[in-house]
């Protein structure tokens, strides 16, 4: 669980006034590790998720909540943050940009892990990705997302070097061979769209209701990119087999296959795309490997050590890479 701002059901309920809400109960949420959540109910008995962004500015969660709603518009299942009386969706609470925006049905295919995504839902989210990638495809705004990401390209070129000197020898070969592997694949495969991508599109920021999928949360690593790492990203995640106690990272055959064809059933990928998803997939774990380390480093140095802070385990990510590493260089 994760809450940084701990705020008082006074303070929001002064805060909902903006929306002619009342609002009679707020409960933290658990899950994300970036912002503060919480849920709360109003006394017509509506449920709303209100987020304090953390980290990033207010102009820039102004452009996500307009990139919901354009986002909406194509039919994708998001939250729209409400907007007041003047048509503005992001406001201040606790000195911190803020939100209300609509609770989504549905639950996280992640618990119990055992039994979760189904194959229906691995699916159902290559579709809704591959209409991600191409909905806003011709609008501007995607350009100034690449402005408002805290974990852009800036982010990745200087985290590496950050991490690395603290690396025992082996991590940082490990690190090296990726890195290698990649340019080197970069360079013979050309051809890989570039957009918009979510980058961050894990079970945990998806909803389904069943087999439907209800929500796609969390935006705010949004950014321009290769679409081939927004698919890397989320196919790690949903095509893992997390049930497996003996290398619970690996992937599930039918799993990628499934997800590809979704996908591809909306947006045919490149054959360049194809031969470099292995590599994708391995730079894509490293990315959380080293997100999840600098996470944990940044709540240290902050002191933020209560049991209202969730860290996920860089460890997990890291024996990612490695077994995505075997595959992309067989
Ligand atoms: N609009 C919504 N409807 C329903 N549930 C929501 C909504 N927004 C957030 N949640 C719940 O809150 C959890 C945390 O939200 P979110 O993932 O946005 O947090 P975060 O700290 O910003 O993200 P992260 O750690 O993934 O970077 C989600 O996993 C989900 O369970
Ligand atoms: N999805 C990320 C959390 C940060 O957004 C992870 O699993 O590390």
């Amino acid at each position: 669980m994760s809450v940084y701002t701990v705020v008082s059901l006074d303070a929001v309920q002064d805060f909902a006034q903006r929306f002619n809400l009342h609002v009679v109960a707020l409960n933290p949420i658990k899950g994300g590790i970036e912002n503060t959540n919480y849920f709360v109910t109003t006394s017509d008995g509506r449920e709303f998720v209100l987020t304090i962004f953390e980290i990033i500015p207010f102009e820039n969660a102004a452009i996500l909540a307009e990139l919901m709603y354009r986002l909406s518009t194509h039919g994708l299942p998001v939250a729209v943050p409400l907007a007041d009386g003047a048509g503005q969706r992001i406001h201040i609470l606790a000195d911190k940009p803020a939100q209300f925006a609509p609770r989504l049905a549905g639950s996280s295919p992640h618990l119990p892990q055992q039994a979760v995504p189904t194959i229906p839902q691995v699916e159902a989210v290559g579709i809704a990705l591959a209409q991600f990638h191409l909905a806003l495809q011709d609008d501007p705004l995607q350009h100034n997302t690449t402005r408002q990401t805290t974990r852009g390209h800036l982010w990745w070129a200087r985290i590496k070097d950050e991490l690395r000197v603290h690396m025992p020898l082996a991590h940082q070969q490990l690190v090296d061979e990726v890195f290698a592997k990649f340019d080197l694949i970069k360079q013979q495969h050309p051809d890989r769209p570039k957009g918009l991508i979510h980058a961050d599109l894990f079970r945990d920021n998806t909803l389904y209701v069943g087999s439907q999928l209800s929500g796609l949360l969390d935006f705010s690593e949004v950014m321009v990119d290769d679409w081939l790492l927004d698919i890397a990203i989320t196919l790690n995640d949903f095509c893992s087999t997390w049930d497996d106690v003996q290398h619970p990272v690996a992937l599930n055959a039918e799993k990628v296959s499934i997800f590809l064809a979704a996908y591809q059933h909306i947006r045919p990928m490149t054959s360049d795309e194809l031969a470099a998803l292995p590599i994708y997939l391995a730079i894509a774990a490293c990315r959380f490997w080293f997100l999840r380390l600098d996470v944990a480093s940044v709540n240290h140095a902050e002191g933020r050590v209560s049991e209202d802070v969730m860290e996920k385990d860089p460890e997990e990510m890291r024996r990612m890479v490695v077994d995505r590493l075997r595959l992309a260089v067989q």
